[in-house]
């Protein structure tokens, strides 16, 4: 019964520019009969926010250990700042593994070491002097917020604490690329928000690239430029986060939508039929210069006729408004498909969800 009324938003392409830090072409991994990579194409610009988000299983977690070189591709190129990490023996790796700083969903510090050794590690590693790991700690922590705890030991820490050590930790080395691997997971709503706003500083101030794997759309939303949506190893969609979000294509992508958008109140979705009743329920997308316009008011004046609102509103993603509207129109002559022709023609995307009895 869904009809659908809408313009296609194309995933990017994915093609090379001498900016880009990651780039992924055709990558494939199988484990037994399982697919886990099954042909990922893909690329991170210098500066950029990807978020890549998948269900579980999606093959998240083999897509990162082939970024980090834990794992080997059967097939395909992953480039690294230029170079594809896919060919490189194990001691080249070690110096392009640097380039790479990781945050974990369960921050993995050692227990045993200040929070300031903590961070300093990358530099040991390395071979640095000790005022060198230490200053460069110092200046992290300021960073992260943490000044405060440099002498301090992991579990004294809080969650959203620990996190803020892991992202100092990940940037001692000054990386190319900042790989967040589900690291907000383990944290409540609001220390999620405070570590997704530190990173979302630290692109804006040190200009880092970062590429974050989530099963959370919140997460997308709140700090990704543009979004890579991976199931069953394929990317089955790409695009900025709020042409995504305003237009998604693919049932994977409206489904992990599916609890940060607006829905229809589920008392009237229990009533809803699909042989037509007095009234129409419409959900109506809107994005960018359409949800700018006055549509409802231009909507009651150019078409006469009543109509409800029964739910929505506008968002604002990425300074680009995007909203999803959920309106009744009455049946009877062609109202319904006048008011569906009015709203396509202002760039709406507009669905027949079904019908209901009405109100007399
Ligand atoms: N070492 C392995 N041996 C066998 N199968 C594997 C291995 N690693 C991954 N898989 C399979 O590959 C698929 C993708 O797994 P992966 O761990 O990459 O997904 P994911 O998106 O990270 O999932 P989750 O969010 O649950 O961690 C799954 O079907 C998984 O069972």
């Amino acid at each position: 019964m869904n009809q659908h009324f809408s313009a296609t938003v194309q995933p990017a392409a994915e093609t090379r520019t001498p900016e880009d830090v990651v780039r992924l072409t055709d990558v494939k991994r199988r484990f037994g009969a399982t697919a886990a990579l099954d042909g990922v194409s893909l690329r991170v610009r210098k500066g950029e926010i990807l978020g890549i988000i998948g269900r579980s299983g999606a093959g998240k977690s083999t897509l990162i250990r082939c970024l980090n070189g834990l794992e080997r591709p059967d097939f395909g190129e992953i480039f690294i700042e230029g170079r594809d990490i896919a060919r490189l023996g194990e001691r080249e790796l070690q110096p392009l593994r640097r380039r790479i700083g990781m945050i974990f969903q369960h921050f993995n510090l050692l227990s045993a070491k200040t929070v300031e050794d903590n961070v300093a590690l990358p530099l040991k590693i390395e071979g640095r002097p000790k005022a060198e790991r230490l200053h460069r700690a110092a200046e992290l922590l300021e960073l992260v917020g943490l000044s405060a705890k440099a002498k301090a030991y992991p579990a004294s820490l809080s969650g959203g604490q620990k996190q803020r050590v892991g992202v100092a930790r990940a940037l001692a080395a000054r990386p190319a690329l900042l790989l967040s691997d589900e690291a907000t997971s383990a944290l409540d709503p609001e220390t999620t928000r405070s570590i997704l706003a530190l990173l979302k500083d630290i692109n804006r101030q040190l200009g880092l690239t970062i590429l974050s794997i989530t099963h959370e759309m919140e997460v997308i939303r709140s700090i990704a430029d543009r979004v890579a949506v991976i199931d069953a190893g394929r990317i089955v969609e790409a695009g900025p986060v709020w042409s995504v979000f305003a237009n998604p294509q693919s049932r994977i992508t409206q489904s992990l939508l599916g609890g940060i958008r607006p829905q229809l109140p589920d008392e009237i979705a229990a009533s809803l039929s699909a042989s037509a009743g007095k009234e129409a329920i419409l959900r109506i997308d809107v994005a960018g210069e359409a949800a700018s316009r006055p549509l409802l008011s231009d909507l009651a004046t150019s078409i006469p006729g009543s109509f409800r609102l029964i739910h929505g509103g506008i968002d604002h993603i990425q300074q680009q408004p995007v909203g999803s509207l959920f309106l009744g129109v009455p049946t009877g002559a062609d109202h319904v498909a006048r008011v569906i022709d009015f709203l396509a023609g202002r760039g709406a995307r507009v669905e027949v969800l079904g019908y209901v009895a009405g109100n007399d």
